[in-house]
């Protein structure tokens, strides 16, 4: 599914009204319509259908996301419900669109309570009792910069409520494109945004902030929405489900695609066998382990379905730069390669990896310390001679960037659009909300996968995962995207069985077949869902 900033969604709100001509009124009286539904629905939910519904405050600023809740005002008095409007700006600064609904309002005796910039501190904080739900209108897509002084005290009044609130395209306060907190920002149990997703929906914190997202069809010819380039897209089951055919009748293991997966070092032999076993569970038909000579005989006893190759070790149980010829040899044998699990960063394995990724002529999963010993020498990432998909976490991007942990963490859509343009290659950058960036695509956004994967060796499976879809034949974004969501399908599967404290990396090699199976026959989609309202 489509997201996209404010700033393109306001293009493509102009162009609706300005060439298609769809009066302004009309997508506003359509977005009003799709919040007061959801007003009604979230307080049924709570406290039932009853005789007199409810009490509902409507919060509204100035601009057209306020002429939103004014719509609103009026479709749920019409629904039975007291409703007052708190106005957070002057009348007379109402125009347009707006203007015109706060005046049908007015007309229909639904009070309207100007608030003023210097009003009482605890009448802000005592506004909202005796409600059932508040409507936040004060920001939508026209927020610029941070919230300050009086509507920061409101916003923090609607938070201290306690009530369920309905948020009018984007909770207020938070940007609509990074998802980041603009000083203060309402905690929305349920957002209606209008026509598309808007990004920052999607990314945290304002994915907390969100809560369910309903995306509301307002009127805007669909045809519109193709005329311009979406930033983002949501990871859907149907977007995925076409990458992950099941084998033709008559495949036979040479079919599904050799895995050569350069892995391990003394203690991390566990590395091996998980991105291994990740990768036989995504349907690779050959998956070999290359590893360092001296842990062979463990590897042969910790796997059944993976075969192993054993490459010139250093005598302390990494590999050593001998490794370099009969890695690539064998790789040429094969559909695409995993480099990094368990590594170590070995300066003879870090010399290895140089060389391997420069000179491999297969596409390529570079994960771990196959990142952290490029991270002295990032450009080699440019020389590959084969597609290349990174998955770092954000510590593993802050080495290759030189950046803090911190700094990655506060920007993440950016850093991965840089990591991506940087390096010439798709990046997985992981972490609550796993962004896919590939040069001239959109960012990928995966909502699947829950805290209790962040567990050791989970990397190394989802390694093992995108290196299974890159021997069956997907692209790099492709294979980065089926693996990111299945991995995280599958981990919100173990989650439901087993609880995300005790998830352990083997659980979500457990799950891969019932994630599969969701994917291919289910509806049920795990963590993340987003409704359509259509009116
Ligand atoms: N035709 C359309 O565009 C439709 C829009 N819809 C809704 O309208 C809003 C966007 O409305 P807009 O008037 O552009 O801006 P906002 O209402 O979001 O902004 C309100 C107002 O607030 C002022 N402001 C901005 N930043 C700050 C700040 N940091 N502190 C104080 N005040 C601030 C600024 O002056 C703005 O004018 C969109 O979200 C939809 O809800 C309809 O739904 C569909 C048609
Ligand atoms: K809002």
């Amino acid at each position: 599914m489509r997201a996209v900033s404010p700033s393109t969604m306001k293009q493509i709100d102009r162009r609706a009204i300005e060439v298609y001509g769809v009066p302004g009124i009309v997508l506003m009286e359509n977005a009003s319509r799709a919040v007061a539904v959801a007003v009604k629905q979230k307080i049924e939910e709570i406290c039932g259908k009853r005789k007199s519904p409810g009490k509902v405050a409507v919060v509204c600023g100035k601009g057209n996301n306020g002429g939103d809740g004014f719509g609103a005002a009026r479709h749920l008095a019409n629904m039975g419900f007291e409703v007052m409007v708190f106005l957070a700006s002057p009348f007379d600064e109402i125009s347009g669109d707006a203007a015109v609904n706060l005046k049908v309002i007015k007309n229909m005796g639904i009070p309207v309570l100007e608030l003023k910039d210097d009003e009482e501190p605890e009448k802000i904080r005592g506004l909202f009792d005796g409600f059932h739900a508040v409507v936040d209108a004060l920001f939508g897509t026209g927020l610029r910069g941070e919230v300050g002084g009086f509507h920061r005290r409101l916003i923090e009044a609607i938070n201290a409520s306690g009530l369920p609130v309905v948020a009018v395209d984007i909770p207020s306060g938070i940007c609509g494109i990074t998802g980041k907190v603009l000083g203060a920002a309402v905690r929305a149990d349920v957002t209606v945004t209008m026509g598309l997703l808007k990004v920052g929906l999607l990314l945290y914190p304002g994915a907390a902030h969100a809560g369910r997202v309903i995306v509301a069809d307002i009127g805007i010819p669909h045809r519109v929405f193709e005329e311009f380039e979406a930033e983002g897209f949501l990871l859907e089951p149907g977007f995925i489900k076409n990458y992950i055919k099941p084998p033709a009748p008559d495949a036979h293991k040479g079919d599904m695609g050799k895995v050569f997966i350069i892995a391990g070092s003394k203690g991390m032999t566990g590395a091996c066998a998980l991105s291994g076993l990740g990768a036989a569970r995504c349907g690779a038909g050959l998956v070999t382990l290359g590893v360092p000579e001296s842990l062979n005989d463990i590897l042969e006893v910790k796997v059944t379905e993976v075969m192993t190759l054993p490459l010139p070790d250093t005598g302390e149980g990494t590999l050593s730069e001998e490794a370099l010829k009969p890695a690539l040899e064998f790789a040429q044998k094969c559909d695409a390669v995993v480099i990094g699990p368990g590594l170590s960063c070995h300066q003879e394995t870090e010399k290895f990896v140089r060389s391997f990724v420069a000179e491999c002529e297969r596409p390529m999963v570079i994960d771990a310390d196959g990142i952290n010993n490029l991270s002295q020498s990032p450009g080699v990432l440019r020389e590959a001679k084969a597609p290349v998909v990174i998955t770092p976490h954000p510590g593993e991007m802050a080495r290759l960037l030189s950046m803090t942990p911190r700094e990655v963490q506060e920007n993440r859509w950016d850093v991965a659009k840089k990591a991506g343009e940087t390096f010439g290659c798709t990046v997985v950058l992981k972490g609550a909300r796993t962004l896919i960036y590939s040069p001239g695509r959109p960012v990928y956004i995966n909502p699947t996968g829950n805290p209790g994967m962040a567990t050791g060796g989970s990397g190394d499976v989802l390694a093992g995962m995108i290196g299974a879809f890159l021997a069956r034949g997907l692209d790099a974004v492709e294979a980065a995207a089926a693996g990111v969501y299945l991995h995280g399908l599958a981990g919100d599967a173990a989650a439901e069985k087993k609880g995300e404290i005790p998830l352990v990396a083997g659980d979500i090699i457990e799950n891969i077949p019932e994630a599969l199976k969701y994917l291919q026959e289910g509806e049920k989609v795990y963590g993340y869902e987003i409704q359509t309202y259509q009116g």
